[in-house]
């Protein structure tokens, strides 16, 4: 087991974003997780990178233990975000969190830098580290497909480049597990293939929570699929058993899927779970038939999100 959370709970007031959720996912796994706005996706993603305390319930996580491995898992119910990231865990957000005006490269590399702990900050550091975390970014890089831009300056990128560079941000320094936050969301429909792709390969050789509204994306990649509604996990299982489940179907797909549905890609919204107001790290306000499109851009978000962070796996203050 990779990661495990028991009985997790984050209670904001009244509201219960996250209620008493007991989730595995197992090493190598690509596991989705869906639900309606405000149904807990996004905290659930908080919870697990020490952005937000737990109101109760706890979390391990037990890096480097393979399929059936045997490494002892580790109690990360407390631990803040700089150290979830050094465990292994790293995220994509959904609004963008690149350093705008440094180049693709740089973005890349000081990630790199930042994912190797604090000796990498040291004033003194020797030059030879600082060359490996460019090595290791352009590598990143190549992966990513934006070798060719690594001397462009990030906001001169298209939105899908922007999105497959922040997938590149969080593959540097090699976490074991990658949560992204809805990569796709405001990327053109031709865009989305790249995205896809790339998070295709990314799960190649990484454990992969996705957050994504586009059903045939989540249908097409998912090894398994998580549902939350209302902060509770509805479903959990393989794409074709959520996809017939009916309480999916009523809380979120709303025909999606079943027998002579020709809506492809777009989604029913199903309900608001709650609103969705007050949230931070959210892009709110996509209650509507196509919640994966056409809300954030992100980039205007980026200039202060990303610098005053001091790094992109910083993560700022916990709530
Ligand atoms: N920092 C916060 N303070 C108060 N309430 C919050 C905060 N963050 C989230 N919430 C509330 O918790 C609930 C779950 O929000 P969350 O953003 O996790 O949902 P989501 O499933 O990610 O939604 P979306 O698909 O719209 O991104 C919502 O009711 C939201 O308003």
């Amino acid at each position: 087991m990779l990661l495990e959370t028991d009985g997790l709970t984050k209670r904001f007031g009244g509201i219960t974003a996250v209620d008493g959720v007991d989730f595995e996912l197992e090493a190598g796994e690509l596991c989705s997780l869906i639900g309606p706005n405000g149904a807990g996706k996004t905290t659930f993603f908080n919870l697990l990178t020490g952005v937000l305390e737990p109101s109760a319930g706890a979390i391990r996580f037990a890096p480097g233990a393979g399929a059936g491995g045997s490494n002892a898992a580790r109690d990360i119910t407390e631990a803040p975000p700089h150290e979830t990231a050094l465990a292994g865990i790293h995220r994509s957000y959904q609004i963008t969190n690149l350093f705008p005006t440094l180049t693709v490269l740089e973005n890349v590399r000081i990630a790199a830098q930042a994912a190797r702990g604090s000796d990498a900050w040291k004033l003194w550091r020797n030059v030879r580290s600082f060359d490996a975390h460019y090595e290791e970014a352009r590598g990143v890089l190549e992966r990513i497909g934006l070798a060719e831009k690594a001397q462009t300056v990030a906001e001169n990128l298209s939105h899908g480049e922007k999105r497959s560079l922040e997938i590149g941000v969080a593959l540097a320094g090699d976490p074991d597990l990658l949560l992204l936050d809805e990569p796709t969301a405001g990327v053109s429909s031709e865009g989305v293939d790249d995205v896809v792709a790339l998070i295709e390969d990314v799960a190649a050789d990484h454990s992969v929570m996705l957050i994504e509204h586009n059903m045939e994306v989540v249908m097409g990649i998912s090894d398994r699929i998580a549902v939350l509604h209302r902060g509770e996990l509805i479903a959990d299982g393989p794409p074709e058993s959520v996809r017939g489940d009916e309480a999916v179907q009523e809380a979120y797909l709303g025909g999606y899927g079943r027998e002579g549905d020709e809506t492809g890609g777009e989604r029913t919204a199903g309900d608001n779970g709650g609103g969705d107001g007050g949230n931070g790290g959210s892009d709110g306000g996509n209650g509507g038939g196509d919640g994966g499109n056409g809300v954030d851009d992100g980039s205007a978000a980026a200039t202060d999100g990303g610098v005053a962070q001091g790094a992109p796996h910083g993560g700022g203050g916990r709530r």
